[in-house]
């Protein structure tokens, strides 16, 4: 069967969480500001390399700290399902010299408070609003070197505007991540260079673009009831299907 693999997207407000999740789910980008209240789920499926693999992707609100054990988890509604993750986005606005010190603080307390057996849950920093690089705060060199040689962290920059490194990190995400864990995937399920997002909360085709960006390609994003290959493989269809 697919494994589901889990995603935390944290970071301070307004630094292009949500925008980053959307862009790479729906090809769509608001510069409307509107703040993230309440924890979103995401339920893609995605196919890289040839294997399939279900993606949950949660998109948090700003936490004011990391719970650091389960009864503080599920007390708060914006937290729950943190700690179980399997892997974390952080993202900074590149601009903003306080959502990098934030970013910084959420990871130490991911890494203080992290349950026992999840030394390898890989945390992805992501320097978001690349498109803004004249009013950068922190030389790219500096955080780059920073992440990757001192925390052992993946470092991706992107830009969820105009949709610059957006796949390239969610490809980052799954070789670090899901590929590692994937290995069993039935060859069935194999569906050569295609990546395919299936949002149950949509469940409609929502585009057909065609995106090459080395790793994988984005060759259409539609709702999986609507692709006769992928019919009783055990996808998730949503109730519009
Ligand atoms: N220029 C530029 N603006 C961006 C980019 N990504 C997001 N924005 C803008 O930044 C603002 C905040 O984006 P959101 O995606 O709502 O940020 P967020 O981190 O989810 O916000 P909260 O959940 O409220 O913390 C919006 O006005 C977006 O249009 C980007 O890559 N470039």
């Amino acid at each position: 069967m697919v494994s589901t693999y889990r995603v935390a997207v944290l970071g301070a407000r307004g630094v292009g969480k949500s925008a980053i999740v959307r862009q790479f789910l729906y090809n769509e980008f608001s510069e409307v500001c509107v703040p993230t209240t309440a924890r979103r789920l995401y339920l893609p499926a995605v196919v890289m390399n040839g294997h399939v693999h279900d993606l949950q992707i949660l998109d948090f609100p700003p936490i004011s700290t990391f719970p650091v054990n389960t009864l503080q988890e599920w007390a708060d509604a914006c937290c729950r399902g943190l700690r179980s993750v399997h892997a974390y986005i952080l993202v900074y606005d590149i601009c903003c010299f306080d959502s990098f010190e934030y970013v910084k603080t959420i990871r130490q307390q991911i890494l203080e408070t992290r349950v026992i057996g999840t030394s390898e849950t890989p945390i992805i920093i992501v320097g978001n609003k690349r498109d803004l690089q004249r009013g950068r705060v922190i030389p790219r060199w500096n955080v780059s070197h920073l992440v990757r040689k001192t925390w052992k962290c993946g470092y991706v920059e992107c830009s969820a505007k105009y949709n610059w490194h957006i796949l390239l990190l969610f490809s980052e995400l799954l070789k670090g991540g899901a590929c590692a864990r994937c290995k069993h995937v039935h060859a069935a399920l194999r569906f050569q260079g295609a990546l395919l997002c299936v949002c149950d909360a949509h469940c409609a085709v929502i585009g057909s673009q065609i995106k090459n960006q080395g790793v994988f390609s984005l060759v259409s994003v539609q709702c999986v009831g609507s692709v006769p290959a992928l019919r009783g493989k055990g996808f998730p269809t949503g109730p519009a299907c």
